[in-house]
């Protein structure tokens, strides 16, 4: 599985950690950024990620900011981008099982680190349950298209729905 991973300055440790247990696992990872922890503005890096699962780059993605809110926002602007923020192993497991989430987005603030290291497993390893979610999921799809969501747009300064 191929994992794209960004944050904004809040979250730019614990994504170091998170990219050390993807490889760790022999997952491939690709790090958007930022690298530094001076300030930056989280929409710019949920759109690298979000833009990288929407077209196909990459098979998953993870968000880390503050709360993981704003970057969840942010990140389900994208076409096909289904995004939660996930706080503890129930939320991982159910955005997984039930909603088919291909970006989640967590808190670097708000968790400790042995929470968060379940939480990215618990999230990788749940499969999709499709059946009677598979017809909510088409429903949200269906919305994509109504209101005209895109699977790419500028990173900087306009997401594209
Ligand atoms: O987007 C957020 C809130 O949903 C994140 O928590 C950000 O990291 C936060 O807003 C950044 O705030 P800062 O005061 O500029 O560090």
């Amino acid at each position: 599985m191929k994992v794209a991973l960004a944050s904004d300055h809040r979250g730019v440790r614990v994504k170091g950690q998170i990219l050390s247990q993807l490889e760790e696992i022999g997952y491939e990872a690709i790090d958007f950024g930022p690298f530094e922890d001076e300030s930056v503005d989280y929409p710019d890096f949920a759109a690298k990620v979000a833009e990288a699962v929407a077209t196909g780059q990459v098979d998953r993605g993870i968000l880390i900011c503050g709360t993981g809110v704003g970057m969840c926002i942010a990140a389900n602007k994208f076409r096909g981008v289904r995004a939660a923020t996930c706080h503890d192993d129930v939320t991982a497991e159910y955005s997984r099982r039930h909603n088919d989430t291909n970006i989640m987005c967590l808190s670097a603030d708000m968790l400790g680190d042995r929470l968060l290291g379940r939480i990215v497993e618990i999230w990788l390893k749940t499969e999709f349950e499709g059946g009677r979610h598979q017809r909510r999921i088409e429903k949200i799809s269906a919305i994509e298209l109504r209101t005209g969501c895109q699977t790419t747009g500028d990173q900087t300064h306009e997401p594209s729905c």
